[in-house]
């Protein structure tokens, strides 16, 4: 089976009647078992849209998306949080980690959001697996860039989620923190046969993962993806390049 495939995607922000809405056109891709995909593409070409789509928080306007033969537009609302909860881990560019919480305490959150009690056995595992166990009583104040980086991270993997969707997860960070980040990303690809769908326009990505055969890429168009008129193709080619 597929893990991922854009079918003709096209997502309206707005009203077709309202000169200011947008129509973001995806380009069809079919990402095979055992990939990862890097989403690439000019600030505002629809990457974090694609992520918002692929985890059913928006529904597209036309076309269709599948994640490992799951169509999150079709399924209610109620299947469609357990499937995202369930299959789903997401590291998000702000971390959004709880200012007034541990560690621990941050990290049992996903579990009470889904009603279940929180696994501390798992919790410290996949900390320990990420170097830092020693840090469950710490509050996110207390934790270095980098440290906090690795505690969302073990929160978008505690419930061995078959995707992980990263939003520039290397924004803003030093040259060192970049690369430990994505050895980090690698590495729990590897450990937890998950896929991740990162969605960056960093360059230190491709130089890092160049050789990385499982890595596919897709590029969104910039201008050309967003038609502001209603009448697509007004700048050019709808749709975008992949490879
Ligand atoms: N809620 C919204 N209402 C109207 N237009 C929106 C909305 N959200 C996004 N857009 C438009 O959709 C397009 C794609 O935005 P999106 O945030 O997905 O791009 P992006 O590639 O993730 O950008 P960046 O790299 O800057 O985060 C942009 O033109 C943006 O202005």
């Amino acid at each position: 089976m597929s893990l991922l495939v854009l079918d003709e995607l096209r997502l309206r922000y707005g009203r077709a009647d309202d000169p200011g809405s947008a129509l973001l056109s995806f380009p069809s891709f079919t990402l095979p078992e055992g990939g990862h995909l890097l989403l690439r593409g000019a600030s505002g070409s629809g990457k974090s849209s694609l992520l918002a789509l692929m985890a059913g928080l928006l529904t597209p306007t036309s076309g269709r998306l599948t994640m490992a033969g799951i169509d999150p537009a079709q399924l209610s609302a109620a299947a469609r949080d357990a499937w995202r909860g369930a299959q789903l881990g997401f590291v998000p560019q702000r971390l959004h980690l709880s200012a007034s919480l541990t560690v621990r305490d941050n990290l049992s959150l996903p579990y009470v959001a889904a009603g279940l009690r929180p696994d501390l056995a798992r919790i410290t595992a996949v900390l320990e697996a990420l170097g830092i166990a020693g840090l469950q009583s710490r509050r996110p104040h207390a934790l270095s860039q980098g440290q906090a980086q690795r505690v969302a991270l073990a929160r978008a993997l505690l419930r061995s989620p078959r995707f992980v969707l990263a939003d520039e997860p290397t924004a803003n960070l030093d040259d060192e923190a970049c690369a430990a980040t994505l050895g980090l990303l690698r590495q729990a690809a590897e450990d937890h046969r998950l896929c991740l769908v990162i969605a960056s326009h960093d360059a230190r990505i491709e130089q890092a993962w160049g050789s990385w055969s499982a890595l596919h890429r897709l590029r969104l168009g910039g201008s050309a993806t967003v038609d502001r008129t209603g009448s697509a193709g007004v700048n050019g080619a709808v749709g975008a390049v992949s490879s």
